[in-house]
C-alpha cells in the first residue's frame, strides 16, 4: 500500500526520496556493463549474437530488420486503428518539434567583418528503443522525429530482438512512419556498445539517444566522451500536486500510469488535503487489482510511492522543485496560478484533463525527459539534441588592424608569444 506521510511531522521525507537510489546493485551492474562493452568492442557481431541469446533468449542469424519485415508490420500486422493513431501522433509530434528548428545566422552589421553561427545536423545518430518489459512505438516517434527535423543523414535504431526474434510490429510500423529503415535487433548495454564502437553489421554513430533500463543507462554513461549522449533517462517518475478539488480516482490512475512502467518507477502525490490522501490510497489498491502489470506497479508503489501531506501549495511547489520530477501534474483549482512557482520539472501537466499519458503519446512535446532530479539542469529531448553549432569568423585587414594591439596585449600577458606573433606578422613590412 502507498505510504502517507506528513511533511510537517517528517521533514526528512524529502531526503529519503532524494536519496532513494539504493535499489540498484550499482557495483554489480557496473561490472557487468564494463564486461559487455569490452566484449562488443573486441568481438563485434559475434558478441552481440551471444548476448541476444543470453539476455533475450533468442538465437538470430541476422541482426538487421529487413525492409519487407518493416512493410509487413505497417501494412499487415497492425490494425488500421492503431496505424491511424500512430500517424496522428507522428503529425502532432512533428508539428511541435518543427517549432524548435534553429537557423544559422551571420551578423553583417559592419562592412569589414562578419561573425556568425552555422547550424549543422549531427550526421550519424543512434536511437535506443526499449523493449524489455513493454514495447514503445511512441518512443520510436519521440526519438526519431526531432532527428529527422534536424536533418540527421543516418539514423540507426536499435531495440531488443523481441520474442522469437521478431521486433514487435507496432515498433516497426512506427519506425516506418518516422522514416527509419536501418533497424538492428539488439538491446541493453550491448546495443550501446555496438553503436559506439560499430560492429561488422551495425554502424557506429556520433550520438546515442533514448531511454532504457539500468544496463542501458550505465552503458550510455560509460561511452559518453567517446560519443555524445542525450541524457540518462532512468525509470519513469510522476509527482502530482493536488488540492482538495482534485478527483481522487484520476489521481490514483495517474500515479499508477507511471508505476506500471518499471518496479523502480516513482509515483508521488503531494496534497493539502488529508481526506483526499486517504481516498487516493484506497483507490490505488482497487485500481491496482485491475492491471495486467499489477506486479510491477505494486512493487513500484510500495517501495517508491508516497503521499505527502503539506500545509499549503507553496510547500508542495518547494517539494516538487527539490525532487525535480520527470512529470509534474498540477491537479489544483487554477494550475496557471501556481505555474510561476515551478522551476524544476521535465514536463508540466496543467489541470484535470491534461493527464500524463496525454504527453506520453499525443500532445506533441517529447516524452523523453530528464529523470532522477536532472530536470534541475537538463531539458526534454528535442531538435537541439540532434544539431551542433560552428562559429564563423571573417575579418578583413582593416578590421583586424583595429583590434591588433588589444589581441597582442592579452596574448603577451598569457605568455603566448606565438599567438601575438600570428597577429603581428600580418602587419610587418617584408
Ligand atoms: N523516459 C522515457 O521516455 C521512457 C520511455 C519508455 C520507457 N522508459 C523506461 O525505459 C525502461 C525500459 O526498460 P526495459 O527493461 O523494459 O527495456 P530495455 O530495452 O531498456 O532493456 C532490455 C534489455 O536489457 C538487457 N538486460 C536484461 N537483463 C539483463 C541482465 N541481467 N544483464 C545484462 N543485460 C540485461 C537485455 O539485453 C534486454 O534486451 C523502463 O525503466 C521504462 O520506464 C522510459
Ligand atoms: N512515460 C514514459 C516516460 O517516462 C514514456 C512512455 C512511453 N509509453 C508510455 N509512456
Ligand atoms: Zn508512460
Amino acid at each position: 500500500m502507498i505510504k502517507i506521510v506528513s511533511y510537517k511531522d517528517n521533514k526528512f521525507i524529502l531526503d529519503e526520496i532524494l536519496n532513494n537510489t539504493t535499489q540498484f546493485e550499482y557495483d554489480e551492474v557496473n561490472k557487468a556493463v564494463i564486461e559487455i562493452l569490452k566484449n562488443i568492442k573486441e568481438n563485434g557481431d559475434k558478441a552481440v549474437l551471444e548476448y541476444n541469446e543470453k539476455f533475450d533468449g533468442v538465437k538470430l542469424n541476422s541482426l538487421q530488420v529487413t525492409k519487407q519485415e518493416i512493410d509487413e508490420a505497417y501494412f499487415d500486422n497492425i490494425s488500421l486503428e492503431l496505424r491511424n493513431s500512430l500517424e496522428l501522433a507522428h503529425k502532432k509530434i512533428k508539428e511541435f518539434h518543427e517549432k524548435q528548428k534553429r537557423n544559422s545566422f551571420i551578423d553583417t552589421n559592419t562592412p569589414n567583418k562578419i561573425v556568425g553561427q552555422l547550424i549543422n545536423p549531427i550526421e550519424k545518430v543512434g536511437i535506443y528503443v526499449p523493449g524489455g518489459t513493454a514495447s514503445y512505438p511512441s518512443t520510436v516517434l519521440m526519438n526519431a522525429v526531432p532527428a529527422k527535423i534536424a536533418g540527421c543523414k543516418e539514423i540507426i535504431m536499435v531495440t531488443p530482438p523481441g520474442k522469437n526474434g521478431k521486433v514487435p510490429a507496432n515498433i516497426l510500423a512506427a519506425a516506418k512512419i518516422a522514416g527509419i529503415d536501418k533497424i538492428f535487433k539488439v538491446g541493453g548495454a550491448q546495443a550501446i556498445g555496438a553503436l559506439s564502437f560499430g560492429t561488422e553489421t551495425i554502424p557506429n554513430v556520433y550520438k546515442i539517444v533514448g531511454p532504457g533500463n539500468i544496463y542501458v543507462a550505465m552503458a550510455k554513461k560509460m561511452v559518453y566522451g567517446q560519443i555524445d549522449i542525450d541524457m540518462i533517462a532512468g525509470p519513469s517518475e510522476v509527482l502530482i500536486i493536488a488540492d482538495k478539488t482534485a478527483n481522487y480516482r484520476y489521481l490514483a490512475a495517474d500515479l499508477l500510469s507511471q508505476a506500471e512502467h518499471d518496479k523502480f518507477a516513482t509515483s508521488i502525490l503531494v496534497t493539502t488535503s488529508e481526506e483526499l490522501a486517504k481516498k487516493v490510497q484506497k483507490e490505488i489498491e482497487i485500481q491496482l487489482n485491475q492491471l495486467p502489470r499489477k506486479e510491477i506497479a505494486e512493487t513500484s508503489i510500495n517501495n517508491q510511492g508516497r503521499i505527502i501531506i503539506v500545509n499549503d501549495i507553496k510547500d508542495a511547489c518547494y517539494i516538487a522543485n527539490k525532487i525535480a520530477p520527470e512529470h509534474l501534474e498540477l491537479a489544483v483549482k487554477n494550475p496557471f496560478e501556481i505555474l510561476g512557482y515551478i522551476k524544476n520539472a521535465g514536463a508540466i501537466f496543467m489541470g484535470e484533463y491534461s493527464p500524463e499519458p496525454l504527453g506520453d503519446y499525443m500532445a506533441g512535446p517529447n516524452h523523453t525527459l530528464p529523470t532522477s532530479g536532472t530536470a534541475k539542469f537538463s531539458s526534454p529531448l528535442g531538435v537541439d539534441d540532434f544539431i551542433k553549432k560552428s562559429s564563423i569568423i571573417y575579418y578583413d585587414k582593416n578590421a583586424l588592424k583595429e583590434l591588433k594591439n588589444d589581441i597582442i596585449n592579452i596574448a603577451t600577458s598569457e605568455g603566448l608569444d606565438a599567438h601575438a606573433n600570428s597577429i603581428k606578422i600580418r602587419f610587418e613590412d617584408k
